[in-house]
């Protein structure tokens, strides 16, 4: 059976060349590392689908499953767009010299000054989720002369199958103009007949971490029927992201290509049907961009053995550096980084340093034995790891470290106690 991670000579874990007790030593734990190889092979995965199929297109990383200023320059290098959900994603985009007419805006309450800095950084696209962010969208582009491109996110009324918070596609959402009750429509003429906005087209998201290709297919179908419905040829069809991928060994994610391929041939298959032109399709993927690319490694403390239950093996981090578990009962993978092929001994709760039960970041691991300082890898943690981080109980936020081609490059520093004391101010 091929290993998900990456073997040196030695038989110890290795991360783009580089064993993860020669980075851990050199950067201290915790610590997030990413495969830039990887990430780019992802990007280029998507990219290559598009191009064989010869249609229009626009890969954007959904930049919330991790956004920092050197993965927003990797995206722009790779020709990848980027999707923004806040001002600080937008701040972090111009940080990074980022292209910005290749940034769309999602979101479902951007606020007006939000709405302002996207307008006068040149975003390419705004995603407009309500009536309420349209009025004001309309009102700010009139203000400034600009005709802005936009996109109406829609609830298509799709139950993905995932987990009940990661859902997005479903009626009851908060996300987007449902269709039922007319509200979609509405926005529709009221977006078309207003002149500082142009409809680039619909955007839907039916949810994250989904392995079967149907929910988006049907995602797909019912973009096009409701344009149909409308009486609108959109030039763009996005059709969001929410792309599985492998987190343990129960998880058996298709390539990307099954799930783009799907999806362009349904929106071939129905635009045909009613005679449309084919649109161009946008795809927003987040997690499977940089989910597998990155490993979060952890030193070995405490342990506690409770007889006849189970027994919890604490590390130097936990849910501040990943609240996965804690939030969506997620599951993960880890590995003793210099023990890959010794007999299993143990079998662990791998618990964080967080006074919180909850505080867990591996449910159930089978173990070689371990010692106090030994360097455990938590697998696949590149989604939704360092972005979702906090700092509960003050404990500093670990850095970010790229690696390729076996060289390591800190990207994002680790965070310090005067970092977290730099904004607190005395009252006495
Ligand atoms: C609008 C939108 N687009 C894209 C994504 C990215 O999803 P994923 O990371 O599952 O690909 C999300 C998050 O689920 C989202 O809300
Ligand atoms: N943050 C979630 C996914 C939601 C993405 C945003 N729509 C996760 O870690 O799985």
């Amino acid at each position: 059976m091929t290993t998900p991670y990456e073997v040196s000579e030695e038989g110890e874990l290795s991360i783009g060349g580089i064993t993860a007790n020669a980075l851990a030593a050199e950067f201290q734990t915790p610590l997030y590392v990413y495969d830039v190889t990887k990430i780019r092979q992802s990007m280029r995965a998507f990219q290559q689908v598009f191009d064989e199929e010869q249609i229009d297109y626009v890969v954007s990383f959904a930049s919330k499953a991790f956004a920092t200023t050197a993965m927003y320059e990797i995206a722009a290098q790779e020709g990848i767009h980027l999707d923004v959900v806040s001002g600080g994603e937008i701040a972090t985009a111009l940080n990074a010299n980022y292209p910005m007419a290749h940034v769309s805006f999602n979101g479902n309450n951007k606020s007006e000054a939000e709405l302002i800095m996207a307008l006068d950084n040149g975003l390419g696209t705004i995603i407009v989720d309500n009536l309420y962010e349209l009025n004001m969208l309309s009102e700010l582009a009139a203000e400034r002369g600009i005709v802005q491109n936009i996109l109406l996110r829609i609830t298509p009324g799709i139950e993905a199958h995932t987990h009940e918070f990661i859902q997005t596609g479903q009626t009851d959402s908060k996300f987007g103009f449902d269709v039922d009750s007319g509200q979609a429509e509405e926005a529709y003429h009221i977006a078309s007949g207003t002149a500082s906005l142009h409809v680039l087209g619909v955007h839907a998201h039916i949810g994250s971490q989904i392995f079967d290709v149907t929910g988006f297919e049907a995602a797909a179908e019912k973009l096009v029927a409701i344009v149909h419905d409308w009486g609108f040829d959109p030039e763009v069809i996005n059709t969001g992201g929410g792309f599985g991928i492998r987190y343990t060994d129960e998880d058996h994610p298709k390539p990307a290509s099954e799930f783009v391929t799907a999806i362009i041939a349904k929106i071939r298959e129905k635009t045909g049907a009613y005679g449309m032109p084919m649109p161009a399709i946008w795809i927003e993927p987040g997690r499977s961009i940089v989910g597998e690319a990155g490993t979060t490694l952890y030193t070995i403390g405490s342990r506690k053995d409770v007889p006849g239950i189970r027994s919890y093996l604490a590390v130097d981090g936990g849910m501040g550096d990943n609240i996965r578990p804690a939030m969506y009962q997620a599951n993960y993978e880890a590995v003793l980084v210099d023990q890959l092929d010794a007999p299993t001994e143990q079998v662990v709760r791998v618990a964080g340093k967080y006074c919180e039960s909850g505080d867990v970041l591996v449910w159930q691991q089978a173990l070689p034995k371990t010692k106090p300082g030994d360097v455990l890898a938590v697998l696949s943690t590149g989604a939704y790891g360092y972005s979702m981080a906090s700092n509960y109980n003050r404990n500093p936020i670990p850095a970010v470290v790229f690696v390729e081609d076996g060289e390591a490059k800190e990207v994002v520093a680790r965070q310090t106690y005067s970092d977290i004391l730099r904004l607190d101010r005395h009252y006495i």
